[in-house]
Order: structure tokens, then C-alpha cells, then sequence
């Protein structure tokens, strides 16, 4: 069954747009009382900021009047925050109202469900609406039950799932909306599920520099995706293109709708591969009319649990330097390091280390005050291992913090008689003098006639404060220098044959205080384990975006870290780039385990059909590849006869894709160090940026960028600026192809020399070779 494009002209045209006018008359009707209740709430919370203190009743003579006054100033404070909460709700709805003022709804459905006798028929948008007599819904939110037909059938026999069951019925009809400005700008019923014409123009555009929702043609196989609410983990493996950041959004804002009273933005999290991706998919949930939650990158993430005293290497850093520093003498070396750090069995062997530390090897640090070591490390060894064998080591350290804070009691009595203390009274200045001084009498409530005394207490008080407060850190706990012992003297049979080598760079590493990044997550792992952790509860659902660039050490510290957390994790083992991240990478199927549910997307649906016809037969995976059938032109592989010509080439394509109208060129390089010389290279004939690590927000025109940070990410067309046989070997066949497959509309692959053997493997016929 084709598309029918409904004529502008026709009366069916006219009959909708009257619709919409009709909604978007109630819409106003809506704002006009959200803005007058908007308005009286200011006015009552701009009067109650007033009279505030009016109603509270203020009585400070007796402990009971004091309580009552503190009830009292509660509860107005209460009535405040409550009104001001209703304000917020209000600001979110106008702000809703508005949005679907400009587009009130992408697609109507007629329904007749088995029971009953008419049809009814259903428009959905991005949020619902009411009619003013609040019984039928102009609008239905895309995430209610209901609106799941639109998404999952075509015309015929449909069925829903409610709370009470499934509802079956017959779709009589499907037609899709473009409305802007209030206007219908165009119109098609259709008898597919959305393929077709809505997604050929979505896809059809030009790139552009944030990410788009795709509420309007979210595909039956990503909507099982967005809607899975059964599973603990759901891993989601799809071909690069198939729309699994988009789904994932949209699942963020499903579940935000679905569990509304349980779910807020805090208990949502998103660990983004980079800080220019969070960025680029930014304005997605906004557009849904939903707030942004919380999105961090795990490398920030381990930083914030590890602390600053480390400097970590990013994981970018880590790939530049095995993809350019093959010829350093510590290279296999390296190599090993990340792949036994990248393991499980590091983990067991790091179990294995906390268990014998149960008995003994737990370091200390002095705890100091003015340079005189107060209490020894040597004590508080000796004291935590005198306490019960039984105990977990985190317990145990926080007996040994309150035995810590008794035993400072008499140095902090003995230092108030010191000399020292008399030269920091003479420091205060006399604000804080008379602060310390009123502090200390409401305190001792001693007489004035003490004075000097009560400032000795309050200056020595302070001082020893931060002191407690660090040891309540667990300063004391020398949590690298235990570390540090796993790879000095500890002695187990489960060690790996490379550890004498492996473990002399992790001492020399340790003792500058850097961590690799393959180490990153097993020693933030280690700390909390050692200090007791404090594991994210908040966060109910978490979002792993590029799952399979996490290795299987870094996914066990995240299940330790949010082991009551449900997880969403998208990637696509295609596109698995670092060196570490094949093996037992939970996105294999038979790594899945039992809570978790796998969904594979096999079509394309970002480049295409030419290029995803080229690119799919030196795809790294045996997953099957689908193009989504958009034409375009077949990729281009120039062959040039050295690498002068490359420049001149790439200036040439540039210039004629500009030409066509393409408004985002990504030139994709495979380390940051290609990308520095071709940036050079450039910069002074053409206008063009290059990306880095730290580069937080995407722009258009021509960029250059390595291929790790152009992950997850699109241009209109891309220029591979080295596909020779030297540039890129075998083992890279996951780099090349990711770089291939961030085309949206054109792929040029320039040739100095021989074509590497990706090219070879792709039928000849699905691209153009030209030869100069
Ligand atoms: N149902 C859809 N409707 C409209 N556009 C879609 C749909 N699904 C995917 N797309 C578009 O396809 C492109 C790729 O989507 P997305 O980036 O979510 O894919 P991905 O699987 O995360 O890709 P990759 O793994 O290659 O980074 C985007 O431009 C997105 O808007």
C-alpha cells in the first residue's frame, strides 16, 4: 500500500486545518488562565514574602515558645515553597502550550475498537490537551498507550497494551502531519507503518549541529526499545545509524511520562562519550517537553570518585597513543597493561587483594597537627586490626575514625595552653574576634572574666574541626599506598604471567599519582571498596550511550555502583574502537545474562542506501546490515599518486560539496595527530575548525576531527583524507568503518597510494573510483 499525499486544495485539507485552528483557539484560551493564575500566585507569593513574619508567631522566653515559634516559621516557609512549586508547574505547562501552538500534533489515527461501534479519531503530539470541558483529549501525549498504534501498525487489525490488558481493534485510517506556525504545511496518509515520505524528508535534511527528536517517526523496532519496561538491563545492539541515541532519548522521556510521580530528572542519568556529544543531543528531551537529565561522561564520573589528587588519562588520550606510538619501547607493554586491566579477572584479583587485606596491609598516615605527629600510623594499624576479624574493612574504618576523634580529645586540651594559640587570637580580626567570642560564651556559658581562655578553646576548636573533618574523609586511610602494595609485596598464585612488568609501570605510574585510563575504574573500584562507597541509589535508571567502548572492568564497577539501577545500554560492536573492549563485552548475546533483554537494530537509517551498501561488507560484526532506502550518490574513492595531491583534492571536494548545498564537512582523521597535520595543512586556504577533546559544542561548515570524537556523531559528508593500505591496517577495520558511517549524504575517500583492504573487500560496484 503506497503514500497518498493529501491535496492542499481538497477538502480534507480544509476540514484539518480547521482542527488545528480549533486547537490551537483552546490553546490560547488555556494560556490566557494559566497566565492569570500565574499571575495571582506571583501576587500571593510576593504578598506572603512580605508578611512573612506577620503570621508567625515569635516567643523566645521558654524552650516551648521557642519550639512553637520554629513550627510556626515552618510552616510558612512550607506555604511558600508550595506556592512557588505550583508556579514552576504552571511555567513548565505555558511553556508546553506554546510548543504545540507552533506544532500541535504529528499524526492521527482512526480506531474502531472491537466492542464499540464507532471509530474515533486520535491525533497525537508531543504532550496531551483537553478540550475545555476536560472530557476528550484533543491531543494525546505520544507515550500513552494508546498513541502506540500510530508507531506499531498499519491500516487493519491493531492492538494496544493497557494497564487492564490489550485493546484490539481496526486502524481505518493513518495520516501524518507537518504542521508549523499553527499551519499545515503538509499531509499524507499512508498505509505503511512510518516509513516513507515523513522519514524520507527527516532523513533527507541537511545535518545539523544538535540532534533531532524523532517523536514524529519513531519505527515500530525502536519503539519496543522505548517502551521496554520489563527488563533490569536492555541491550540494545544496533548498526551504526539505526537510531539508538534517538531511541534512547526517547525512552528517557517515555519513562519520565510513565512513572511521572516516582521518576524526576535527578533519578535519570546518561553517561555520554564526550563532552561535545552531550552537547549535540542537548536539546532532544527540551524539544519533548521534558527537562535534561543528569549526563556526565564516565571518565568525569571516575574523576569525581577517584579525586583530584590523580591526574587520569582521558580515554582519547589512551587511543592516540596506541594508534601512534607503535614504535616507543614500553608500546607491548602497554598494550598488555590495558588488557589485563580491561578484564574481569583484574577484578577477582583485586577481590582477592581486599580479602587478604582483612588480615593485614592496610596503610596509614600519620595524623599530624602543627608537625607533631599526634596519633602514629603505626597506632591506627595496630588498633584496626585489633578490632574483630568478622567486620568488612569499611566498618572497621569508621570504628577507627570514632577511636580517632576520642584520642584527640586530650591533644586538643593540651594545645590550648600553647604559645601558639595566643599569636592566631592576635590574628582575629575583630569581626571574627566577636564572633568566636559570642560563639564561645552561648557554648561554655562561661563569664567574660575567662575571655582569653574561651578564645584559646575557639581558635584550637576551629583548628582541630578541619582536622576531624579530614579524618571522617578517611585521610588517615592511605588508599594509594595500599593499592601500590598489590603490585609491591603482595603475593597470590592468580597473578597474570606479564605482572613483574605490568606491575613495576603501575608502581611508577602510582608514585607520580597518574592512573592510566584502563586503571581508572578498577582503582576507583579498589578505593571504594576499601573506604566503603557510596553507591549512586539516586540514579534508577541509567543510560549507557556507546556501550562498547566500555571495557568488562569498567561495566563490573558500574553494576557494583548501581547494583539497584536499571540500565539501558546502546552500542554496536561494529563500531567497538578501543583496543580493549571485544572481549566479554555484554552486548554479545551470550554474555547478556538472565535480567537482561537484547534488542538488535539491523537497519540503517542515518546514510544513504548507497553508502551503507558499500560500507556494510567490511562491517567488522556478522550482524546483518539494512539500508533504509534513501538514494544518493555512490561514494568516491579517489586514488591519488602521493600525498602532496591529497590536499589539493580534499579542496577540490570540499568546494563541490559546498556547492551542492552541504552545509557540515567533516574531514575524519584517525588520531588527533592526522588531524593536526591536515589542519595545518588547510588552515590557511579554507575556513575550517578543528575538534579536540575539550571542543563543547559542534558548528558547521568544514572540521576536522579523529575518528573517537566524531562518535555517535553526523555530517552531511565525509572526506576520509587516508584510506591507504600503510594508513590503516587490519586491526583497524572497526576505525575505518565507524569513520565511513558518520556520512549522512556523501562519502569521499581519498587514496594516496594503495586502497586499504576495506576498500578491496567492498564489492566494486557500490562506489566510483576515480583515478587521476
Ligand atoms: N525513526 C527515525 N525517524 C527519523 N530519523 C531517524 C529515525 N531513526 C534514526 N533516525 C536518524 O538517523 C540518524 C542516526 O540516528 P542515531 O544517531 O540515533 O543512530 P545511532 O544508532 O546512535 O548511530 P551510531 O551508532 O552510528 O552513532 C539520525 O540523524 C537520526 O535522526
Amino acid at each position: 500500500m503506497g503514500l497518498v499525499n493529501v491535496s492542499k486544495e481538497g477538502q480534507t485539507w480544509q476540514i484539518e486545518q480547521r482542527r488545528v485552528d480549533k486547537v490551537i483557539n483552546e490553546i490560547n484560551k488555556k494560556e490566557d488562565q494559566l497566565a492569570l493564575r500565574a499571575t495571582d500566585l506571583k501576587d500571593s507569593v510576593i504578598e506572603l514574602r512580605e508578611t512573612f513574619w506577620d503570621d508567625v508567631t515569635v516567643n523566645l522566653d521558654e524552650p516551648d515558645d521557642v519550639i512553637e515559634t520554629e513550627a510556626s516559621i515552618k510552616q510558612q516557609a512550607e506555604l511558600l515553597k508550595q506556592k512557588e512549586l505550583v508556579h514552576g508547574n504552571i511555567d513548565d505547562e505555558r511553556k508546553t502550550l506554546k510548543q504545540l501552538k507552533d506544532n500541535p500534533y504529528f499524526g492521527r489515527i482512526d480506531f474502531k475498537e472491537d466492542d464499540e461501534s464507532s471509530k474515533e479519531a486520535l491525533y497525537i503530539g508531543i504532550s496531551s490537551l483537553m478540550d475545555a470541558a476536560e472530557e476528550d483529549f484533543l491531543i494525546y501525549d505520544w507515550r500513552a498507550p494508546i498513541s502506540s498504534l500510530y508507531y506499531d501498525h498499519s491500516l487493519g487489525k491493531g492492538s494496544y497494551e493497557t494497564l487492564d490488558g490489550e485493546v484490539t481493534g481496526e486502524i481505518t485510517l493513518k495520516r501524518q502531519f507537518i504542521i508549523r506556525n499553527s499551519q499545515i504545511k503538509g499531509m499524507f496518509d499512508t498505509g505503511l507503518t512510518i516509513g516513507d515520505q515523513l522519514l524520507q524528508e527527516a532523513l533527507g535534511n541537511n545535518a545539523s549541529t544538535t540532534m533531532k527528536s524523532i517523536v514524529s517517526t519513531i519505527q515500530k523496532e525502536q519503539n519496543k526499545i522505548i517502551r521496554n519496561e520489563q527488563s533490569k538491563y536492555l541491550l540494545v545492539q544496533g548498526v551504526a545509524g539505526s537510531g539508538k541515541t534517538s531511541a534512547a532519548l526517547q525512552r528517557i522521556a517515555y519513562l519520565m511520562y510513565r512513572y511521572r510521580k516516582e521518576l524526576n530528572p535527578e533519578n535519570v542519568m546518561l553517561f555520554s562519550p564526550n563532552p561535545l556529544f552531550t552537547s549535540y543531543i542537548n536539546n532532544v528531551l527540551p524539544e519533548l517537553g521534558e527537562a535534561n537529565v543528569k549526563q556526565v561522561t564516565f571518565f568525569d564520573y571516575l574523576q569525581d570518585k577517584i579525586g583530584n589528587k590523580f591526574t587520569i588519562e582521558s580515554p582519547f588520550a589512551q587511543m592516540e597513543y596506541t594508534l601512534t606510538k607503535t614504535e616507543d619501547i614500553h608500546f607491548n607493554r602497554r598494550l598488555s597493561n590495558i588488557g589485563y586491566k580491561s578484564t574481569l579477572a583484574f577484578m577477582k584479583l583485586i577481590d582477592e587483594y581486599l580479602f587478604s587485606l582483612l588480615t593485614e596491609g592496610v596503610q596509614f598516615k600519620n595524623i599530624s597537627f602543627r608537625k607533631e605527629v599526634l596519633i602514629s600510623k603505626h597506632r591506627i594499624s595496630e588498633y584496626f586490626y585489633s578490632l574483630d576479624k568478622q567486620m568488612t574493612l569499611p566498618n572497621r574504618l569508621e570504628l577507627v575514625v570514632r577511636w580517632l576523634v576520642k584520642e584527640l580529645r586530650p591533644f586538643q586540651k593540651a594545645e590550648v595552653k600553647k604559645d601558639w594559640v595566643e599569636e592566631k587570637i592576635e590574628l582575629l580580626d575583630k569581626e571574627a574576634y566577636v564572633k568566636a567570642y559570642y560563639e564561645s560564651q552561648k557554648q561554655e556559658n562561661e563569664s567574660a572574666a575567662n575571655e582569653e581562655l574561651i578564645l584559646r578553646k575557639v581558635v584550637v576548636a576551629k583548628m582541630f574541626g578541619s582536622l576531624k573533618q579530614q579524618i571522617q574523609q578517611f585521610a588517615f586511610v592511605d588508599v594509594s599506598g595500599t593499592y601500590y602494595q598489590m603490585f609491591a609485596d603482595w603475593k597470590s598464585d592468580n597473578k597474570p604471567e606479564e605482572w613483574q612488568s605490568l606491575a613495576k609501570q603501575t608502581k611508577k605510574n602510582l608514585e607520580k599519582k597518574h592512573l592510566y585510563w584502563e586503571e581508572a575504574a578498577p582503582y576507583a573500584y579498589f578505593k571504594g571498596r576499601l573506604l566503603g562507597h557510596t553507591s549512586d541509589r539516586q540514579v534508577r535508571q541509567l543510560f549507557i550511550d556507546e556501550a562498547q567502548d566500555y571495557a568488562s572492568s569498567q561495566f563490573a564497577y558500574i553494576q557494583h555502583m548501581f547494583p539497584y539501577t536499571n540500565m539501558t545500554l546502546l552500542g554496536d560492536i561494529n563500531q567497538a574502537i578501543y583496543v580493549q573492549m571485544t572481549k566479554e563485552n555484554p552486548l554479545i548475546p551470550s554474555l547478556a545474562g538472565r535480567n537482561a533483554e537484547r534488542i538488535t537494530l539491523t537497519k540503517s537509517y542515518r546514510s544513504t542506501k548507497q553508502i551503507v551498501e558499500f560500507t556494510k561488507h567490511f562491517a567488522p560484526g556478522n550482524e546483518e546490515i539494512e539500508p533504509f532506502e534513501r538514494e544518493g550518490k555512490k561514494p568516491r574513492v579517489i586514488m591519488v599518486n602521493d600525498n602532496a595531491e591529497v590536499i589539493k583534492r580534499i579542496n577540490e571536494q570540499v568546494n563541490k560539496l559546498t556547492e551542492q548545498g552541504y552545509e557540515s564537512t567533516a574531514i575524519i582523521c584517525k588520531t588527533m595527530q592526522e588531524s593536526e597535520i591536515i589542519y595545518s595543512a588547510l588552515k590557511d586556504h579554507m575556513d575550517v575548525t578543528l575538534l579536540s577533546e575539550d571542543t563543547y559544542s559542534l558548528t558547521k561548515g568544514l572540521l576536522i576531527v579523529p575518528i573517537y570524537l566524531a562518535k555517535g556523531i553526523e555530517f552531511d559528508a565525509v572526506i576520509i583524507p587516508d584510506a591507504s593500505s600503510e594508513h590503516y591496517t587490519l586491526s583497524e577495520r572497526s576505525l575505518f568503518y565507524t569513520a565511513c558511517t558518520r556520512a549522512m549524504h556523501e562519502l569521499v575517500i581519498i587514496n594516496p597510494m594503495s586502497p586499504n583492504v576495506f576498500i578491496k573487500e567492498a564489492v566494486t560496484s557500490t562506489y566510483e573510483q576515480i583515478i587521476r
